[in-house]
């Protein structure tokens, strides 16, 4: 498992050691004592599966307050534009994102952690999404950011057309949405 930085330093992306041979591959998708070890200590207590077709964008979402979720992030197949956009008052990252092209066929993860928002954007006919969360879905607690906010200047590819939920088609921009205060995760 090898661990790739990226512009904002909470956010990783994790590399598992593939074995393949002629029956196919495995790789250990989650190892709590090598996560723990290479990552940090996070008590995962939810896991959730989404399928979407191409151009679908789920995002960007998260968790206020003592809900808060960090998420572990993986495709298990087809492929997508991952972004974690950086919320949390203070931070010298306050506002910048980091995308990463995640797929069934680089397996590579993404740990987005508290006081992140998240979505991501199906690059193939079809992606099912699978990600670990570090606390329960609380609806009260979701709130979002809307995916094209011109102040997150986020690339979402040369995309033309994106399939979102009633829900996020009425996200707020970044300055009016209720935010993280850095110190205090
Ligand atoms: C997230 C969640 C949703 N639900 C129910 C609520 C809705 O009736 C239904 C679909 O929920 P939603 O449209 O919010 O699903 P997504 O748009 O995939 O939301 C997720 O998408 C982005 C990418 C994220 O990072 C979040 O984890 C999550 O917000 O599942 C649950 O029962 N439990 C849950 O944990």
């Amino acid at each position: 498992m090898e661990i790739i930085q990226t512009a904002i330093p909470d956010v990783k992306i994790i590399a598992p050691r593939v074995f393949k041979d002629e029956r196919g591959y495995f790789f250990e998708s989650f190892n709590k004592r090598r996560f723990t070890e290479l990552v940090g200590n996070y008590n995962f207590v939810q896991d959730n599966q989404s399928q979407s077709t191409r151009g679908v964008l789920r995002g960007l979402h998260y968790q206020i307050g003592e809900r808060a979720q960090a998420k572990l992030v993986q495709v298990l197949q087809g492929e997508v534009l991952d972004v974690a956009v950086d919320i949390r008052k203070g931070s010298p990252t306050f506002g910048k994102h980091v995308t990463a092209v995640l797929s069934s066929e680089n397996k590579h993860q993404m740990l987005v952690p508290r006081g992140f928002a998240h979505g991501f954007l199906v690059l193939s006919d079809i992606a099912i999404f699978s990600y670990k969360c570090d606390n329960y879905y609380d609806a009260s607690s979701e709130r979002g950011i809307i995916f094209n906010d011109p102040a997150l200047h986020l690339k979402w590819g040369d995309q033309e057309t994106f399939i979102l939920s009633e829900k996020d088609k009425m996200l707020p921009l970044l300055q009016d949405a209720d935010v993280f205060e850095y110190n205090t995760l």
